[in-house]
């Protein structure tokens, strides 16, 4: 099932649970063309769940991929495409159902492109997610994986408070909604089970308002993270609005009481409208919102990755450092122990806030280029690090070049991704840090992807 216009983290559009066509909060994937479904119907027994949710069976020695397909089931599928990896199906009927199935709570399920395991009971979607960091564990060698990984901690649906929408302006009126899988075709939605109650309407909302504000033919994303002060959006549109557009920009802003609206011309974000600041609040220190900046996809998401944080550093003493810090998710509650924290990211957009709280030392620093080198790291005690979905191969590297008992004794890896933490913790276990625990948390109910916190010593 391709993944939708998702609801990943990067602030940059992109497609749901992480995935392809926009989504509820990540970048927009590349859709392949639509496929038809040709060939015979096959009847197949599906055996387990693939690494997208897709059931998998076994046809004439091919692996065969089913979307909303369970283990144990026999349904109907025909060819879609097929990969190096296999064929891909549509599911076409379902002869014997599993009694693990569940009943979708969104009538836009298996045609949206943001979900694809609302047919499958919560529990069960913790169980596969965990096996997920489990095999990739594994396939790195961690042989204890079933032992190290404890259960996943399940956030609820109804609070992922960042998406991004899709639009296209028709002659009559304006669709905006995710993209339906597969395809960039827009899905109009009336409400969204995912997101948190300030952001699931929106989409029909917008359809009625933005239509004397943008102009026919146009298309594009549109941004929205709900904040503690408020919806702060971005919307693409085509050129600069002149007055009466910048107007009819305003309007809209008043009817929906955003906090903020933004357009994004291009790639250059220009604030339209301020109506209050857009703030979030990390630990107990309220920072202003800037715009396109990182935030973890859900509240509760966020709070239970800082308390697995927090837990492994408590007992730690010295100096912290967070690498890919975003706004201080986690160098603010850290600091707010009393301990010295020094954090980097990327993106100077989000250090400056946090530097300017006086509680953290924040700079912007590219991490991949620059991994901080040993001499750097030997004054920290404990390293946090949260990197993008590429992993942190870099730093783990330099990290290992220390001698045994200088330097970090204590390394917390978040990481979205379990095949490049794998990579990643296999640096580490081969230069003398050993994995003591790995905590799943999943905060993208209904897609494909689960974040975890490790935690190493030596
Ligand atoms: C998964 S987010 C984590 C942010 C933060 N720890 C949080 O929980 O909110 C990854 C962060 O890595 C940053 N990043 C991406 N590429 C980077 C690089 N090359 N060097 C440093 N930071 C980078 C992004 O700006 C983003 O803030």
């Amino acid at each position: 099932m391709a993944p939708p216009r998702s609801f990943r983290p990067s602030n940059r559009p992109s497609g749901p649970g992480k995935g392809p066509a926009k989504g509820r909060g990540g970048k927009r994937p590349s859709t392949p063309p639509a496929a038809t479904p040709h060939g015979p119907i096959l009847s197949l027994s599906i055996d387990r769940l693939g690494a997208r949710g897709d059931g998998i069976a076994h046809a004439d020695g091919q692996t065969v991929f089913v979307p909303f397909a369970l283990p144990g089931e026999t349904v109907q599928a025909q060819a879609l495409s097929r990969s190096s990896d296999g064929v891909s199906t549509v599911l076409k009927g379902i002869e014997q159902p599993s009694e693990h199935r569940a009943d979708p709570v969104c009538p836009h399920f298996t045609r949206c492109g943001g979900c694809v395991t609302q047919h499958m009971v919560r529990e069960d979607e913790s169980v596969w997610k965990r096996s997920l960091i489990v095999e990739a564990l594994k396939h790195r060698g961690f042989e204890d994986a079933d032992a190290l990984v404890s259960s996943t901690i399940a956030l609820p649906a109804g609070s992922r408070r960042r998406a991004v929408f899709g639009y296209r302006r028709l002659a009559e009126r304006v669709v905006v909604g995710f993209n339906e899988r597969a395809s960039h075709q827009i899905i109009p939605l009336d409400a969204c089970p995912v997101l948190v109650p300030a952001l699931s309407s929106l989409p029909a909302r917008l359809s009625a308002l933005l239509a004397p504000v943008l102009p026919k033919g146009s298309q594009g994303d549109i941004m929205v993270v709900a904040s503690d002060t408020g919806v702060d959006m971005m919307l693409d549109i085509p050129a600069i609005p002149d007055l009466a557009g910048r107007e009819g920009l305003a309007a809209v802003a008043d009817q929906l009481d955003l906090a903020r609206l933004t357009v994004r011309i291009g790639k250059t974000p220009e604030p339209m409208v301020m109506r209050r600041q857009p703030v979030i609040t990390l630990g107990n220190t309220r920072l202003p919102l800037p715009i396109g900046a990182f935030l973890q996809p859900s509240a509760e998401g966020q709070q239970a990755l800082q308390d697995l944080v927090l837990a492994a550093v408590r007992d730690t003493t010295g100096a912290v450092a967070d690498l890919f810090c975003g706004m201080g998710t986690f160098a603010l509650p850290i600091a707010e122990l009393g301990r010295q924290v020094t954090a980097y990211d990327l993106e100077a957009v989000q250090t400056a806030p946090l530097h300017t709280t006086g509680r953290v030392k924040a700079q912007a620093r590219d991490l991949f280029r620059l991994p901080l080198i040993i001499d750097e790291l030997k004054p920290f005690s404990t390293i946090v690090l949260d990197p993008p979905r590429a992993g942190a191969q870099q730093q783990c590297q330099e990290l290992v070049r220390l001698p045994s008992g200088v330097g970090p004794q204590r390394v917390v890896m978040v990481s979205c991704s379990p095949a490049t933490f794998s990579r990643d913790a296999r640096i580490l276990a081969d230069g003398g840090y050993q994995l003591n625990s790995v905590t799943p948390v999943d905060q993208f109910v209904w897609s494909a992807h689960v974040e975890l916190v490790a935690v190493f010593t030596r």
